[in-house]
């Protein structure tokens, strides 16, 4: 069994600098892309142990700055010292060679290998007189791993850890000091964006471990709460510019907010949202689907409605709305949209028939990375601007445009980039216009809102519920984002080892009763 190191103090106050010196001090970094300033010039000190939030909206320069620390980019201008030492700008070794750690989004993990071997992966196996010694290594693995902050036997496969233990096993392996360069810094890039909720609190744990063992984190992240949860300093990037560094304790959730968006937030709040009314046409019904993951799903979706789907990683959730699209196989059951079949298999159909599909994982499914903008957001549907003999360039450009305020991408006038040089929300944002132009009856969303900054968020949140309010349509959520389920949906369907084992709507619809729907801890779940 694995456990998780108990919370302790807090990690600024448990490690004193060492000589007062920052272990990273950067000053006057900048970058451009063209004519595009992604980072203005920047100074930024962190302290030895202390966990320092960087914040900012999709296309702020989060990604900018950290890939410039990583020497994945060559800054422009600035220097940076990791503890007294000049580091290299543009080399990835010298990054390494002074401590800097990085755990990116994906882990770059093999699931299917054991922890020892995700540990050791390169070849960073121990040896005794030149032979690969088993118990030297897991000895070894053990200390990396309680350096994370849990207790996780190293035989165990990849695939049998939760989310959050996965992410202890990549912060191991980037802690990891076997050529001797030891770990100073460790860049956290959104760790908790693919958690679900009851998880964030493990993870939490663990970045605080981490920074007890005495090295400097940089937790990049979208989510305020959690950022005033874990953090001792706060850093709000906005257009590439650095707006404020703050103590976390002067902060509260307001405060944050408005240093993020500068303005005032309208959060999305379903109870100012009508529900639909009884008498509602059903749009979407799903009977007895079943499938590698699905055992027997039921539930139908009327016009107007929004439903959530929720559920812990493995419990269907994740495979649920690909397959209602017709995208995955399907053993037994039906769809039906608006009273038409929707087919096993062929997408197309289903898009016809005005059901959407916005997939999680935007990078391998939902877009063309190469291809621009204005590319991707008219793929669906290239009819509207045909005028024979060719596309009315000038038409597709003012709809392309108008998509873009209604979404507010940034940077707002260059619809003919390509997709990979927008920021990761941004995409997002393009990805979720390209199919709302099909103005669909039945709006799939697949985690719609991950890496989407707080202010987009709550616009795409208004534009699904108005989709479903106003525009005569449905919408089926899929969302690890507890509360985002909570603010936006009718009601939810939770899901546990294939099946809706739960709806929960109205008062009942809280973080706590459907953490006990997913885990199966709340009696006899409601129906
Ligand atoms: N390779 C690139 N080529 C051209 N422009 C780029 C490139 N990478 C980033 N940009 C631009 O630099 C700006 C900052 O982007 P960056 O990815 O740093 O934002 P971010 O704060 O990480 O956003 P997100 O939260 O959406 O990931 C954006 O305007 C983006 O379009």
């Amino acid at each position: 069994m694995s456990r998780l190191v108990p919370r302790q103090s807090e990690a600024a106050e448990a490690v004193a600098d060492v000589g007062g010196q920052p272990t990273l001090s950067v000053r006057n970094l900048s970058k451009a892309f063209g004519s595009t300033q992604a980072l203005w010039p920047l100074d930024l000190d962190i302290r030895q142990g202390e966990i320092h939030a960087l914040l900012g909206e999709n296309g702020s320069g989060k990604s900018t700055f950290i890939k410039s620390l990583s020497g994945y980019h060559v800054a422009d201008t600035g220097s940076v010292e990791v503890c007294g030492e000049s580091l290299t700008l543009g080399s990835v070794k010298s990054a390494h060679d002074l401590g800097c750690r990085f755990v990116h989004q994906d882990l770059g993990l093999i699931r299917t290998e054991t922890v020892l071997d995700n540990l050791c992966a390169g070849g960073s196996y121990r040896t005794v007189f030149g032979t690969i010694s088993g118990r030297a290594n897991r000895q070894a693995a053990m200390a990396d791993l309680a350096r994370a902050g849990v207790d996780i036997d190293p035989k165990r496969r990849l695939e049998t850890l939760s989310p959050a233990e996965q992410t202890a096993v990549a912060v191991a392996r980037a802690l990891r000091s076997d050529d001797g360069a030891e770990p100073k810094l460790l860049v956290l890039d959104e760790p908790t964006a693919r958690l679900p909720q009851k998880e964030v609190a493990q993870l939490l744990d663990i970045v605080r471990a981490v920074a007890r063992a005495g090295v400097a984190v940089i937790y990049v992240s979208h989510r305020v709460d959690e950022v005033l949860e874990v953090a001792d300093t706060a850093t709000v990037l906005r257009d590439g510019h650095k707006v404020a560094t703050r103590d976390v304790k002067e902060l509260d959730r307001r405060s944050l907010v408005d240093l993020l968006v500068g303005d005032a937030l309208d959060d999305v709040d379903i109870s100012s949202h009508n529900a639909p009314t009884v008498d509602a046409p059903v749009l979407l019904a799903v009977d007895s689907l079943s499938s590698a993951e699905l055992d027997r799903v039921s539930f139908e979706v009327k016009r107007g409605e929004v439903v959530g789907i929720a559920g812990i990683t493995g419990s269907g959730r994740e495979s649920i709305l690909a397959t209602v699209f017709g995208e995955l196989p399907r053993v037994t059951g039906s769809v039906r949209v608006g009273g038409s079949e929707i087919k096993a298999e062929r997408p197309d159909l289903s898009i016809k028939d005005g059901v959407a599909y916005v997939p999680p994982d935007r990078k391998i499914r939902g877009s063309i990375a190469d291809s621009s903008a204005r590319e991707n957001l008219m793929l669906v549907d290239l009819t509207k601007h045909w005028k024979f003999p060719k596309i009315s360039r000038r038409g597709e450009h003012a709809e392309v445009m108008r998509w873009f305020e209604r979404f507010s991408v940034r940077p707002g006038d260059d619809a003919d980039r390509t997709l990979s040089a927008f920021s990761g929300g941004n995409q997002q944002k393009i990805l979720f216009g390209k199919w709302m132009r099909t103005e669909p009856r039945v709006l799939l969303l697949d985690e719609p809102t991950q890496g989407v900054d707080i202010a987009a968020k709550a616009e795409l949140h208004k534009q699904i519920l108005a989709a479903a309010t106003d525009g005569g349509a449905c919408a089926v959520i899929s969302s690890s984002d507890t509360e985002e389920l909570i603010s936006v949906c009718h009601r939810i369907l939770v899901m546990r080892h294939g099946r809706i084992v739960g709806t929960l709507r109205g008062k009942d619809k809280t973080v706590v009763n459907l953490s006990h729907t997913a885990f199966g801890t709340a009696g006899e779940a409601r129906k």
